[in-house]
């Protein structure tokens, strides 16, 4: 910022998104805009964008909600014929975008009854969000009291936890980030691009065999839930370790190997997967499992036998899960995913994946990864048992527990939406597409 004068990175802020309103209308003449501006610069650049959408022929009003507003940027919207209003009732009645400049990053949570008042006048019409959904709390993803619900979200320079955490991140709407030249420090919240999973991706070497990629052994399913055995298995089934072991009871074995050819039985692994639908097996899978000393996916059943530390493991419990094992009400977890998902990991030390909207996963330090793929079609039976096998895969290959957890929640989630495209799907799809995905992605390489 300090290589930039004043105003600079607000110019191009506004330019971004006057860009991003132009496009979501289609185009400007005629058009009418709507501004809530509240007093701090975010209004500022509702204002200059305001001003740069009155040059291009779109009728511009602006709300102003606060006594003080940006001076500059109220200057620029009167120039180019922008009017400003103090009152409701001063406003043209259906315009065809509401633009939220009420507060930005400097923005405390809630909103002021002037502004819910505004909102409620225009619901219906689209709201495109400047840098944040104004009311909502944009270091943890939060929300407490009334806060706008975006179409669209046009950020700055980089995306802010509240894109990435739910419930803000489902009041963003779509995401349009405008690259404002800022340099910026490590972030405390990252989510992996395409580039970062083509580089974490475990690939075979030259001379590998199977065993030099890794062995993934798998104890889950009991007679009562003997298709969790068979997910698990078909999500460590996909090819990204050199071999998948299975070990239950024989009933259910010889139904996995029926299924799956390729599965062998006990033997050496370098990680396990404990828990789906193991019911009142699953304290004595756990037990057997850990006594190996490799890392394990710690999921569904084996989760209400965790105790002490994990390090090196992964836990993937879904928000009731967690709230069970933090001795928490469900609501108190999805009200505050971040905070819960971190003190998980920082009690348990090891990697904890809560599974969710947006899947999040956070390492005992602290560092968490939101997964932005996905789909709500997702949320079926036995999704969850495929992704404990992906990511036991991952473990076994070599990846650390939390690249192993935040690659296999994205490349889960990529694959639902490849499967899905737009539609239902099964588990059994969803694990089929999984190498699929995987081929794509790859072959974008180089
Ligand atoms: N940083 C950068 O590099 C760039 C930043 N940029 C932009 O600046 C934005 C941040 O601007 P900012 O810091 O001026 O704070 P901002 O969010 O506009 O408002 C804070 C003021 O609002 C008030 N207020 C507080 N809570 C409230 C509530 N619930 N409801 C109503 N009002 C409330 C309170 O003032 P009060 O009314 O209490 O006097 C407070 O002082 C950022 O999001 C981005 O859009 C871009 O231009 C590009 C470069
Ligand atoms: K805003």
């Amino acid at each position: 910022m300090a290589r930039l004068h004043d105003g600079a990175l607000m110019e191009r802020a506004a330019a971004g998104l006057a860009a991003a309103v132009l496009d979501l209308l289609g185009g400007g003449y005629g058009r009418r805009v709507l501004l809530l501006v509240g007093s701090g610069d975010n209004g500022g650049d509702g204002l200059l964008a305001g001003s740069m959408l009155a040059r291009r022929g779109v009728r511009v009003e602006a709300l102003l909600l606060s006594d003080h507003a940006h001076a500059a940027g109220l200057a620029a919207l009167r120039a180019a014929g922008g009017l400003t209003v103090r009152e409701v009732r001063d406003l043209h009645p259906r315009p065809d975008v509401v633009i939220d400049a009420i507060v930005g990053i400097g923005g405390r949570p809630g909103l002021r009854p002037a502004a819910v008042e505004a909102l409620e006048s225009f619901a219906g019409v689209p709201v495109v969000a400047v840098d944040v959904p104004s009311g909502v709390d944009v270091d943890t993803g939060e929300v407490d009291g009334p806060h706008v619900t975006a179409d669209l979200t046009v950020t700055f320079g980089t995306h802010k936890v509240a894109h990435l955490v739910d419930p803000a991140a489902s009041a963003c709407g779509a995401l349009h980030a405008v690259d404002i030249g800022l340099d910026l420090p490590e972030p405390a919240v990252e989510a992996l691009q395409p580039a970062d999973v083509r580089r974490l991706l475990p690939q075979p070497a030259l001379h590998a065999h199977k065993y030099t990629r890794g062995v993934v052994g798998v104890r889950a399913g009991s007679s009562t839930y003997p298709g969790a055995a068979l997910l698990a298995v078909a999500g460590a089934n996909t090819g990204l370790a050199g071999m998948v072991r299975y070990v239950g009871s024989e009933a259910v074995a010889s139904r996995v190997r029926e299924a799956h050819p390729e599965v062998v039985g006990e033997g050496r692994v370098q990680a396990w997967v404990v828990g789906p639908g193991g019911g009142n097996d699953a304290a004595a899978m756990l037990d057997a499992a850990r006594a190996d000393g490799v890392p394990l996916v710690v999921d569904a059943d084996a989760l209400a036998h965790v105790d002490g530390t994990l390090p090196g493991c992964v836990l993937t419990p879904h928000a009731g899960e967690l709230a069970g094992i933090l001795g928490l009400a469900r609501e108190e977890v999805e009200a505050r995913p971040l905070a819960h998902v971190r003190g998980a990991a920082d009690r348990f030390d090891c990697v904890v994946l809560l599974k969710g909207h947006r899947t999040l996963v956070a390492a005992p330090d602290g560092l968490v990864r939101a997964t932005s793929t996905g789909t709500p079609w997702l949320a079926t039976a036995g999704a969850g048992d495929v992704l404990a096998g992906l990511v036991g895969s991952l473990l076994a290959a070599g990846l650390p527990a939390f690249d192993a957890a935040s690659l296999g929640a994205w490349v889960h989630g990529a694959a639902g939406t490849r499967a899905s495209r737009g539609g239902p799907l099964t588990a059994t799809t969803l694990a089929g597409s999984i190498p699929l995905l995987m081929r794509d992605l790859l072959a974008r390489q180089g």
